[in-house]
């Protein structure tokens, strides 16, 4: 987590924009003539072009985002469901706004969440590690090298090669061993250790890092994260105890593992606790803003330094343009897309003026 640390510090900024597109939150002018060019949308034509139109604005409405804040904020969060929700072309647009925040030189948390049986979670945990090499286990277990290869023992990745060799992240991105420009990713740690350890091991070899979900911001996250054990802890101390100890052997210099922890803004006085409990994880803390969470709610979250923590919000953010009374359904597409990125600025700045308040007030 050194470099999500630092670029904190040097916005002096511990909060991430959330890069959560719908179609509500995007000004309607984006989206001027698109049922003469989509035609009849109950076709698969239509339907198609639909879902290609609507990702190519969510691209040009992160990118004026992007632009608006990356002087200003260290890191955003790339939630992959609202692109996944259209298809193969969804893919693409989430594929290219992580590269356009990775290309702006933010932080780029994807939101992935995923979490599987140990040989599946190796596959999606090339998420951070890069295409897998022809001779890898995940292409092994289904023979496609037609048993020409010897090596059946280790997931090696492409990116162990380019480490080994020192080159630096730029040439493994035009060699494609760096496809999806996520510097960490979220992961889901309900089927245990054999489910995150591929993810420890992808993020060690690739030099990232991973968020584990711990204890949620949503409202049912209690059906499961509160219910009590035998020996009187809460699923979700198990789960916290689990996580410092899948990131003990990766502290980095600024004394927090790849291994960080999900606890949501809604949880304050949970949230706290968590933070006694696990010293050297780094929490993301969605729930502030929309989901009612407060700078004070998460003041507690963050270490004795006011450190340790950083706080997302997206629909604060990236729909805080519905709120300006500048805006009219009279703009030009640029002009409404400036207003975007303005009023993402200033809700931005908000945030962040809010958080480092509620962090001197505290002490
Ligand atoms: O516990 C969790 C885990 C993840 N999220 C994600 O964060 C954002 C929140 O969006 P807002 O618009 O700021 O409410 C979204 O991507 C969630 O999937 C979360 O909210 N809570």
């Amino acid at each position: 987590m050194d470099k999500l640390v630092e670029a904190i510090r040097k916005f002096d900024n511990p909060s991430v924009v959330g890069l959560d597109p719908t179609i509500a939150l995007l000004p309607p002018q984006l989206f001027a003539g698109a049922r003469e060019i989509v035609g009849d949308i109950d076709t698969v034509k239509g339907r198609a072009l639909w879902a290609a139109m609507v990702n190519a604005k969510f691209l040009e409405f992160n990118r004026s985002i992007i632009n608006a804040v990356k002087d200003i904020v260290p890191a955003v969060k790339v939630q992959i469901a609202m692109y996944e929700a259209l298809g193969p072309a969804g893919m693409m647009a989430y594929v290219e706004t992580c590269r356009a925040a990775h290309e702006a030189g933010l932080h780029v948390i994807g939101d992935i969440k995923r979490g599987d049986i140990g040989s599946t979670a190796a596959a999606y945990a090339y998420h951070l590690s890069g295409i897998p090499r022809p001779n890898s286990e995940i292409f092994q277990a289904f023979d496609l090298s037609g048993g020409a290869s010897e090596n059946t023992s280790q997931c090696k990745c492409l990116a162990d090669d380019e480490r080994d060799e020192g080159k630096p992240d730029a040439s493994r991105e035009e060699l494609g061993f760096f496809p999806w420009y996520e510097d960490s990713v979220t992961v889901n740690p309900y089927l245990g250790t054999d489910g995150i350890a591929p993810f420890v091991d992808a993020a060690q070899q690739a030099d990232k890092d991973i968020f584990v979900l711990v204890r949620t911001s949503n409202p049912s996250s209690d059906e499961f994260q509160e219910l009590m054990s035998d020996n009187d802890q809460r699923v979700y101390e198990h789960v916290a105890d689990k996580v410092m100890q899948w990131g003990s052997d990766s502290v980095g210099d600024e004394g927090f593992s790849r291994v960080g922890a999900v606890v949501g803004a809604t949880h304050p006085r949970v949230g706290a606790s968590l933070r006694a409990r696990m010293p050297r994880a780094m929490f993301l803390i969605p729930g502030y803003g929309a989901q009612g969470g407060t700078a004070s709610d998460v003041a507690a979250m963050f270490d004795v330094h006011g450190e340790g923590a950083i706080v997302n919000s997206s629909r604060g953010i990236i729909g805080a343009w519905r709120k300006d009374p500048a805006y009219n359904s009279a703009l030009s597409i640029e002009d409404s897309l400036q207003l975007v990125g303005m009023n993402a600025r200033r809700a931005a700045l908000d945030m962040r003026d809010a958080l480092n308040t509620a962090l001197k007030e505290r002490s």
